[in-house]
């Protein structure tokens, strides 16, 4: 199979239990609940979202197999002065990545010792093998996958009650921000939250704030 991928980057994770580890990003193209196109924001089932995942022109973007992609995102990992090179790390993004992550490009990942992070809208189930699975559910979608290792809640987001989330099986409930023209009034409801439900933890976008991708 061919996969669409938006663009290809090395930088640090910025969100998440797991921000600040070095990892490549691999963003794939396209998305279940939003075109991409802005005239169509308010009416996708996703609204706010932060990310341009439109088509193939991003940097090392293109249409790749399995084994090309992952020798791609290895030429990236590689580059650079790498002492002590164990823990590799690839974030496989989007748009909606379980669109297209498949067994094949697991394996080639895995053979090129990667471990394997994934940011998901949880609207369509995991592929088996993943290493560390981040669900963000989004308010009115159907959530499938209702396990894995951290749940990032964007917040605020009307018609979502983040109490009903704490029984699915996740070892990390995280409230991040939501970034826009609020953002201000965003990191104020999310401190407030945390505070008041202390079973939920803050989570920021740090790659914004630090200036990477
Ligand atoms: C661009 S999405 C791609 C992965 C997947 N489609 C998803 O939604 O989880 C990556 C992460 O950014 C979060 N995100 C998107 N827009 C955001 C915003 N405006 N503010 C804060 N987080 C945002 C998503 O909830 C998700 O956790
Ligand atoms: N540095 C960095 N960390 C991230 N963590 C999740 C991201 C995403 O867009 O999925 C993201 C991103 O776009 N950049
Ligand atoms: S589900 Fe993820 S990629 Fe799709 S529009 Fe929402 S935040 Fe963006
Ligand atoms: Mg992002």
């Amino acid at each position: 199979m061919a996969y669409a991928v938006k663009e290809i980057f090395l930088t640090l994770q910025g969100e998440g239990m797991q921000a600040g580890r070095r990892a490549v990003f691999l963003r794939f193209a396209g998305c279940n609940l939003w075109s991409g196109r802005e005239q169509d924001r308010s009416r996708a089932a996703c609204t706010f979202c932060d990310t341009d995942f439109v088509g193939t022109d991003g940097e090392n973007g293109g249409r790749y197999e399995a084994e090309a992609l992952a020798g791609t995102v290895a030429a990236l990992w590689e580059d650079g002065d790498l002492a002590g090179d164990a823990r590799r790390l690839v974030v496989v993004t989007g748009g909606e990545p379980m669109l297209q992550l498949d067994a094949a490009l697991i394996a080639a990942l895995h053979g090129r010792g990667f471990e394997i992070a994934m940011e998901s809208n949880g609207t369509l189930a995991a592929a088996e093998g993943i290493d560390w699975i981040c669900v963000s559910p989004k308010a009115g979608t159907e959530v499938v996958q209702r396990a894995g290792d951290e749940l990032k809640l964007v917040w605020p987001q009307a018609g979502i009650d983040p109490e009903a989330l704490l029984g699915w099986d996740f070892d990390h409930f995280l409230i991040q921000p939501l970034d826009g023209p609020d953002a201000a009034a965003s990191r104020a409801a999310a401190i407030a939250y945390v505070m008041a439900h202390p079973r939920w933890r803050l989570t920021l976008q740090t790659h914004k704030m630090l200036g990477l991708p």
